[in-house]
């Protein structure tokens, strides 16, 4: 498996149980190379449980997740940055008591490949190395409009700016596959069309693929160029968005659970 054909992110025959209950059934998908992927499903699909299982908080049954054609799932939780993975949180996951600035940083940090001693002995080597994450965070910064609030604490910030830092943070640690768990949740009207743009910009000019878990159907429509659809842990569907809207497995799963695929 060489070549520019390989995927950038393979999920073959995922099987995942909780207990009795089988959250995953067989689940295989792929993702190419910079495109946007979204994972769609009414609720208790299995998405959590599959992003969960590609960033290495929840262990596979069986299956195999491969990342640019190497297997991730020996690979540690804290190991999947070097995979190439980097990922956002439904519910936010930065340091509220330091900048904006600083929380970048710290997602460049979990990337670059100093060893310890060897920086104690090369303190200007590590300088050095600071100051052009230091420069790298804040071009991030400006690219997602943070940089007039590098300096602020993150917890005082609106709950969408804080997004658009977690964002960033993800971003920091130059990932190949950015996945995203509900970004648009609570996000007002102006912000999601706004994180739409950001989105394309980031899968155009940063050619890296995306992986989008979103309830809101209009954002996963807009932006997806391949949409995946879950219900009761099986794959139902795939294709693009339109595809995906006319097909009749997925009207009627979202239709039985009460959630609307069509719009939002
Ligand atoms: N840690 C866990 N322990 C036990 N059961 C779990 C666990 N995580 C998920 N499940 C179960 O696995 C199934 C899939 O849940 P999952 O959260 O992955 O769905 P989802 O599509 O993300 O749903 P939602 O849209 O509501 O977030 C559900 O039946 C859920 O109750």
């Amino acid at each position: 498996m060489t070549g520019t054909a390989t995927p950038l992110l393979e999920v073959e025959n995922v099987r995942v149980t909780f207990g009795g209950i089988v959250a995953l059934d067989g689940v295989s998908f792929s993702v190419q190379r910079g495109s946007i992927a979204g994972l769609i499903g009414p609720n208790g699909a299995g998405k959590t449980t599959l992003f969960n299982c590609i960033s290495r908080i929840y262990q596979v049954d069986t299956g195999a997740i491969r990342v640019d054609g190497q297997p991730i799932l020996d690979t540690p939780t804290h190991g999947i940055s070097s995979a190439g993975l980097s990922r956002t949180f439904q519910n936010l996951a930065l340091f509220g008591k330091l900048s904006v600035l600083d929380n970048v940083m710290i997602g460049a940090h979990a990337r670059t490949t100093g060893n310890f001693v060897n920086d104690a002995l090369r303190l200007f080597g590590v300088r050095q190395r600071e100051a052009a994450i230091r420069d790298e965070a804040m071009a991030l910064l400006e690219e997602l409009r943070l940089d007039g609030i590098a300096g602020e604490l993150v917890a005082a910030l609106p709950f969408g700016t804080q997004k658009r830092v977690e964002l960033a943070r993800a971003l920091a640690s130059r990932p190949t596959l950015l996945m995203l768990d509900e970004p648009a949740g609570g996000l007002n009207h102006d912000e999601v069309e706004e994180f739409k743009d950001v989105v394309r910009r980031i899968r155009d000019e940063r050619r890296i693929s995306i992986l989008l878990v979103e309830h809101h159907m209009n954002l996963v429509m807009s932006v997806s160029d391949q949409v995946v659809v879950l219900n009761f842990g099986r794959k139902i569907a795939e294709g693009t968005p339109s595809q995906v809207q006319r097909d009749p497995h997925v009207i009627e799963a979202y239709l039985g659970s009460g959630n609307a695929a069509g719009g939002h």
